[in-house]
């Protein structure tokens, strides 16, 4: 890796985040850190639509994430979840045609989708693309030093980035060989999703958004990646992730579950939402708004 020397603190401390000035309290088994006054993300009354067909796809989602906070949004397939999720990090193929969304206090929707990331929100993609030619390795430390860089700080040298990179590669339980592959080129679906959340463990987020990181997992990979996401995951971390499974909610814990229908969040509950949808439909659980 052609990096230039290391100049910033521990590698170990991820100089992305910003430490808030935090107050604990529980919610569904987990201890939070509750900002004193803005939520992480307010999301009022969003609209869009498909920009190649002028399809309006989200009518009017509202969503509201704290610190903390682990929420997951479910629905019938063509709902709206994946669209909402890729306006969130600024999509192109989708405009914003109403509405507001505000991340930790700033306007998301002027944001370019480069900034989104740098502000502190992260998304992991179902079909995240083949990179052919650049090692994982490499792909990281590029990732990392461009954030730095961004942010006006001194880019970190292999020396000080390979230490930092094998901490967090043990975090969410890779073997070292692991980082020589190219970025996604002939992974297994369940190597692919590792690799998102390595992605997530190096360049961390305030707001981690995961779509379907479920999907395509034999049960021994699904809990490997939700221990990686919880042991990611500190009390003033959120998550938004969107599953049509219950058993990532379970071994995840989320404080608020959502269902959309129809480009709209129709309920919010706890887990008994699972339970309502599992036991009665989709139809019926929206139905009940
Ligand atoms: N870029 C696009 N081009 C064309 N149609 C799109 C595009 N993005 C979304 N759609 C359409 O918008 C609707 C919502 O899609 P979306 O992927 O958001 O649904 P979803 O709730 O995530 O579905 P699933 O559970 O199947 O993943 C679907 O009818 C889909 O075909």
């Amino acid at each position: 890796m052609a990096l230039s020397l290391p100049t910033h603190p521990s590698p170990t401390v991820n100089p992305l985040r910003r430490s808030p000035k935090p107050t604990l309290r529980r919610v569904n088994h987990r201890v939070c850190v509750a900002s004193a006054a803005t939520p992480l993300l307010q999301v009022n009354d969003l609209r869009a639509k498909i920009v190649e067909s002028n399809v309006d796809i989200l009518h009017g989602v509202n969503l509201t994430i704290n610190q903390g906070e682990v929420h997951a949004i479910m629905g019938k397939n063509g709902s709206g979840k994946s669209t909402f999720a890729k306006v969130l990090v600024g999509h192109p193929d989708y405009e914003v045609t109403g509405g507001s969304v505000v991340f930790k206090g700033e306007n998301l929707l002027e944001m370019e989708p480069e900034e989104r990331s740098l502000a502190g929100l992260f998304m992991s993609f179902q079909s995240p693309v083949e990179i052919p030619g650049v090692s994982i390795d490499l792909f990281l430390a590029m990732a990392y030093n461009a954030r730095m860089k961004k942010l006006g700080r001194d880019e970190v040298g292999p020396i000080e980035f390979l230490p930092y990179l094998m901490e967090k590669l043990q975090l969410v339980n890779m073997k070292p060989d692991f980082l020589n592959r190219n970025v996604n080129q002939g992974f297994s679906g369940g190597e692919r999703k590792r690799n998102e959340i390595l992605q997530l463990a190096v360049l961390g987020a305030d707001l981690a958004i995961l779509d379907e990181i479920d999907s395509g997992l034999d049960v021994d990979a699904l809990r490997d990646v939700a221990n990686a996401v919880n042991r990611i995951l500190t009390p003033e971390k959120s998550l938004l992730m969107i599953t049509h499974y219950r058993r990532i909610l379970d071994l995840l814990n989320p404080t608020h579950v959502h269902v959309m229908d129809k480009g709209k969040i129709a309920r919010t509950g706890d887990i008994s939402v699972v339970e309502a949808i599992e036991s009665d439909g989709y139809e019926a659980v929206s139905a009940l708004t």
